[in-house]
């Protein structure tokens, strides 16, 4: 399957408009992992056939209604550009009264100041978990007090609802999402554009069996993995939306500088563009390119991609990242979301506050499991994005193991990203068994690599100061055997208050912001060791 991207599909006209941006070179010392572009495209080989992109903007789109007094985005008609916010694409007022695409909810870095029950629910969380007993069996009652449940119950409880406690805010009040009214406090255009839609989704698909129209659909069942990059000129002008229209995509042979075939496996269509010499654009986030800055100099720099500055191209902002699968020939890539929480606890505050129901979530949830939504959903055909991303942590293992496996691609170009209900260890083994062929040297150069990282995270002061929501291993490996693991997307990875650190093993609690994220690694260290005595 072939997905062709670009970025600026879609995107209204007053975002062009916006005000120009601070544009933040990288240094020469950035760029430490120096990729031929050719070499890349030749390892690509997959991408050979030509490819015809149709109109730009097409897609779906959502509009806001009101159900039993609470807003509802549901899909809307194709082709408007300024509609009201939605999954896919948000918008709010700029400074000067436009519609803008809204920034991606993660703008703001979180957690100044935390408040005081964070604080304490911090010091309380002493308990380490072994082995792979899964760590979610206490949860936190209204009054604060946490209690053992069966993980029957828990599952129930963590799938049916979204947890009722609450942050109180003090001391200057609770980390929460910039809003719409925020946006005249910013000091320029937070740039990420909001989701597209998800490419991780339902389904498995080869690189070559889709059809153009399911190409930019903005249907969620539509797994993507193998994409095209634009290569987005440094023009330093606006393209208006409508004009990108029925491209002709040449065969990455004919056109090597212009187009990259790349391999995207989770995360927002459109998110990411081709870089030079070796690199990959992605969509500008404040609080991504705050943790790659926060990063250099910190021991765990060498296990994330090379970050080599923020770059401007055709009027948006993007951060400029090593390519990691540059340094591979034809590699297989798989990626696993790491801690026991995907989502921020402002996320889940947010939704108490100001419940936002997604339909197009709800839709996700029918076609995994038309029986998820409960009657009053089903009424709504809506859900909220916590108790979606808490149902998606439920069904996978992590809730139970602390990662889960977002998409695999392998060598053939086929990719896969049916993993919503990959839950047991034996399910998960046999993932990675298939995803390295049954090569145990491959398993053996993971581990090494791995046991690697498991020790930085332990002297890592950034790890140690910051939540880790949302990111992911990658894993690469290619027919050499060559193998490698790096740590990716730092979109909803933020900052603790001053003096505070995590452990990232013991249980969540709402108000502690643990994610898990080591005792999630020491699994998946344990199944891969398991793997590798077989
Ligand atoms: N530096 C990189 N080199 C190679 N591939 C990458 C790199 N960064 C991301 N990817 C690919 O893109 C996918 C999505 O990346 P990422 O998770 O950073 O995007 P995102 O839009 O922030 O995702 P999400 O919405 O899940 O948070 C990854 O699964 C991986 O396949
Ligand atoms: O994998 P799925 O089932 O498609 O679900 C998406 C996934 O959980 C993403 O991590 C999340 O983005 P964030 O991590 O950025 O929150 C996105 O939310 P979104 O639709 O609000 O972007 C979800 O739709």
């Amino acid at each position: 399957m072939l997905q062709s991207l670009e970025s600026t599909k879609g995107v209204p006209k007053a975002q062009q408009d916006s005000d120009p941006v601070t544009v933040s070179g990288a240094t020469a010392g950035d760029l430490h992992d120096n990729v031929e572009t050719e070499k890349r495209a030749k390892n690509y080989s997959d991408s050979t056939a030509a490819e015809v992109e149709t109109e730009a903007g097409r897609g779906s789109d959502f509009e806001d209604y009101k159900v039993s007094g609470v807003s509802v985005v549901q899909l809307k008609s194709l082709f408007e550009p300024n509609n009201s916010e939605g999954s896919h694409r948000r918008f709010c007022q700029n400074t000067h009264g436009k519609q803008m695409p809204k920034e991606r909810r993660r703008s703001r870095e979180v957690g100044q100041s935390g408040s005081v029950k964070e604080r304490r629910a911090s010091r309380k969380s002493t308990e380490i978990c072994n082995g792979m007993s899964p760590m979610t069996d206490q949860v936190i009652s209204a009054s604060g007090k946490s209690k053992l449940i069966s993980n029957k119950e828990l599952d129930d409880k963590r799938s049916r609802r979204v947890p009722q406690v609450t942050i109180t805010p003090e001391g200057g009040g609770c980390p929460r999402e910039m809003q719409e009214e925020d946006w005249n406090d910013v000091n320029g255009p937070l740039r990420r554009k909001l989701s597209n839609s998800s490419v991780s989704s339902t389904g498995s698909s080869t690189v070559h069996d889709e059809s153009e129209d399911d190409i930019l659909s903005d249907n969620e069942t539509k797994s993507k993995g193998i994409v095209t990059l634009e290569h987005a000129e440094d023009t330093g002008t606006t393209r208006p939306w409508w004009k990108l229209k029925t491209i002709v995509h040449w065969p990455i042979v004919a056109s090597q500088r212009k187009r990259l075939s790349w391999v995207q496996l989770a995360g927002h269509k459109g998110s990411f563009k081709a870089g030079e010499e070796g690199t990959i654009l992605k969509k500008f986030c404040e609080n991504e390119k705050l943790c790659f800055e926060r990063l250099r100099g910190d021991v765990l720099q060498p296990f994330v991609p090379g970050y080599h500055g923020v770059v401007e191209r055709e009027g948006e902002n993007f951060l400029r990242l090593t390519d990691l699968l540059g340094d591979f020939d034809g590699p297989s890539v798989m990626d696993c979301k790491m801690g026991v929480r995907t989502y921020l606890e402002e996320e889940l505050v947010r939704a108490r506050e100001r419940p936002k129901l997604r339909n197009d979530m709800y839709e996700k949830m029918l076609e995994v499991d038309s029986e998820a939504p409960t009657p009053e959903e089903h009424e709504q055909r809506a859900v909220t994005k916590p108790r979606y991303m808490q149902w998606r942590e439920t069904l996978s293992s992590t809730h139970t193991l602390g990662f889960r496996i977002e998409g695999v691609k392998r060598p053939d170009g086929t990719c896969s990203t049916d993993f919503k209900r990959t839950r047991s260890k034996e399910e998960v083994i046999q993932v990675f068994r298939d995803f390295v062929a049954g090569n145990i040297n491959i398993i053996k150069t993971y581990l090494k690599k791995l046991e690697e990282i498991r020790k930085i995270l332990g002297s890592s002061e950034f790890f140690m100061t910051h939540e880790v929501i949302g990111s992911s291993l990658l894993f690469i490996h290619d027919h050499t055997e060559k193998a490698e693991v790096r740590l990716i997307d730092f979109g909803k990875t933020t900052a603790l208050p001053e003096g505070q650190t995590l452990n990232h093993q013991v249980p969540w609690e709402e108000g502690n912001r643990e994610d898990g994220y080591l005792w999630g690694l020491d699994n998946l260290l344990q199944l891969l060791n398991s793997v590798a005595k077989e």
